[in-house]
């Protein structure tokens, strides 16, 4: 008889709980969204969060909603969708799955059909009405990326740091 744990979490629950963890570095107040890549063999190949570039301050840069474009965190962010794919140094993504908190918008649909990424995981999808988010859904299955909605088991881990 084996004494392995049997409430250890399952890869789902492991590889989004790490895009939640990510997402909780965003500054945004507003919404933040952490995204990971995972290889088909189950090992993490990036992280990232939505952020201002390098070089453009946290503290500087807009992190309000409203006002004129050259005024507010739209034309700045980099979405952690983008964010995961740049951070990965190990070559192609090929073949990945993505897991994300928030339905990838227009653009980010675009950076994870041309990285090569086969499959997305996604939780949120708070802006499934706007343009953007239709669009990313008619890019997607017209590139034959597959998506799917995370389904919550209603595990909670608190984790003391
Ligand atoms: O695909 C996406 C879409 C959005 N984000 C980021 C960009 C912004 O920082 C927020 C959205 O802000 P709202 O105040 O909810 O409009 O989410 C992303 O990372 N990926
Ligand atoms: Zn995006």
């Amino acid at each position: 008889m084996s004494d392995k744990r049997q409430d250890y979490i399952s890869w789902d629950e492991y590889f989004m709980g790490v895009a939640m963890l990510s997402a909780m570095r965003s500054k945004d107040p507003h919404t933040q969204v952490g995204a990971c890549i995972v290889s088909d063999d189950h090992k993490i190949l990036s992280m990232g969060y939505n952020g201002f570039p390098m070089g453009c301050s946290d503290d500087d840069f807009p992190w309000c909603r409203e006002g004129e474009p050259y005024d507010n965190k739209y034309f700045y962010t980099t979405h952690s969708e983008l964010n995961a794919i740049l951070n990965y140094r190990g070559g192609s993504l090929e073949g990945a799955t993505l897991y994300v908190s928030l339905f990838p918008c227009n653009e980010c649909a675009k950076a994870i059909i041309q990285s090569g990424i086969r499959r997305i995981v996604y939780d949120q999808d708070k802006y499934e009405h706007t343009p953007a988010v239709m669009a990313s859904k008619r890019m997607l299955r017209a590139a034959g990326v597959e998506f799917y909605k995370y389904e919550h088991t209603g595990r909670e881990i608190t984790i003391s740091l």
